[in-house]
């Protein structure tokens, strides 16, 4: 049997987010798989700021493969942050360890939109090359690059840090839509040239975290957000690489943000998998979603719900194996060996035994069944 899926993709997680899975193999890769968990990357960050870390392509490039080499995952992602883009667009903002972003001067007004600026490609230079670097080193896996959605970013700007109500950006957002637009064009801008810069250093996917979408109703996401999303997304498409759309509780999200162009919908641990494939239909792949707070239970128990994951991403055309979130900090590095180990080990028999229970549809042409 050919180990290529159909087009000859070599990589097993592109191929998966193509919803053609390689003989049924289940790639994995962690949302925050590098950072504070791992002695190495706080070895390389030691007396070196988040952001100012992130202007360094050969640590970017040393971070992002720190996961890679300890874990054999197969995908990288870029190491930086989503507020990266706007501090080098003229947004003052620090990365505080254990808070988040804080933001000097909240963005409220239609002056302070003109602290955004627009970015030209040589902005972003360091990105590219860091990207180049990491390339260079990773062989067949494949980097993914990433960049925060509109709302996400602007609940940061607006809030001038972390929130448990967005009551700031959503008081914004349905009392001044005019202002709201603009701001969110600019974020889309912003964000779209981010993704650009690391696709032209040689990323082969992107993410798109709309990390907070969740807090919002289903009319107000439709109305002010997925239009801002879908721009990002539709420039991703030119760029011919396949995008994940990512956030946390958006189990009521899940069809909007399908819409807004994905590939790939990222779901986070309260809907499983197979649910969350049926909401979405058969065009979309999903990733995820272990619970991140389960990574400190029994092994016995996190296996058992690790194999449960992949039942239900089973059910989906395509199933990219994730945590629902995440990687905590004081996550213990073994677990996450194991949980790649157990991926690696069960995921293709458990990918193959729902396939052949399910009635025969019409395979496409081609295809080895
Ligand atoms: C919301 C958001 C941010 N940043 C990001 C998001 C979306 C993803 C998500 O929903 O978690 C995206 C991000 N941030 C980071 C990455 C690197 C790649 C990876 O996933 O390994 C990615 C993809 C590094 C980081 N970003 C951050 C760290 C920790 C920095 C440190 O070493 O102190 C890392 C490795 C800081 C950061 N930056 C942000 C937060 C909430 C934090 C955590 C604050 C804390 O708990 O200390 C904003």
């Amino acid at each position: 049997m050919s180990s290529r899926a159909p087009g000859g993709e070599s990589s097993v997680f592109l191929a998966a987010c193509r919803r053609a899975h390689h003989d049924d193999e289940v790639p994995v890769w962690f949302m925050r798989q590098a950072g504070r968990s791992l002695p190495e990357y706080r070895a390389v960050r030691a007396g070196i700021g988040m952001l100012d870390s992130c202007r360094r392509p050969d640590l970017v490039a040393e971070i992002t493969l720190q996961p890679v080499r300890r874990y054999g995952v197969d995908a990288a992602i870029f190491y930086s942050d989503i507020m990266v883009p706007l501090a080098v667009a003229g947004v003052g903002v620090d990365i505080v360890a254990g808070t988040g972003p804080v933001i000097a001067q909240p963005v409220r007004t239609a002056a302070d939109l003109e602290r955004i600026r627009p970015l030209d490609p040589d902005d972003l230079g360091f990105v590219e090359e860091a990207a180049r670097l990491i390339v260079a080193e990773l062989g067949d896996t494949p980097l993914i690059g990433f960049a925060g959605a509109p709302f996400t970013l602007a609940s940061y700007l607006v809030e001038g840090g972390p929130s448990r109500d967005y009551a700031r950006t959503k008081a914004l957002m349905v009392g001044r839509p005019e202002l709201w637009h603009d701001l969110c064009r600019r974020l889309a801008d912003v964000s779209a040239a981010f993704l650009a810069a690391q696709v032209a250093g040689g990323a082969r996917a992107v993410q798109l975290f709309d990390s907070w979408a969740g807090a919002l109703a289903v009319a107000d996401y439709v109305r002010y957000v997925q239009p801002h999303s879908a721009a990002v997304l539709h420039r991703v498409r030119r760029l011919g690489v396949p995008a994940i759309h990512f956030g946390v509780g958006t189990g009521e999200l899940l069809v909007p943000m399908a819409a807004a162009g994905a590939d790939v919908i990222g779901v986070d641990w309260r809907v499983q998998l197979a649910e969350a494939s049926a909401r979405v239909g058969p065009s979309y792949a999903v990733q995820g979603n272990l619970d991140p707070a389960l990574l400190g239970a029994p092994w016995p128990v996190l296996a058992d719900r690790v194999t449960a994951v992949l039942r239900s991403g089973a059910e989906s055309p395509g199933h990219v194996f994730n945590l629902g979130h995440g990687v905590p900090p004081d996550a213990d590095p073994d677990v996450l060996g194991r949980i790649v180990e157990l991926v690696h080990a069960e995921g293709a028999a458990i990918r193959r035994e729902a396939r052949l229970r399910r009635p025969a549809v019409a395979a496409p042409a081609g295809v080895a069944r």
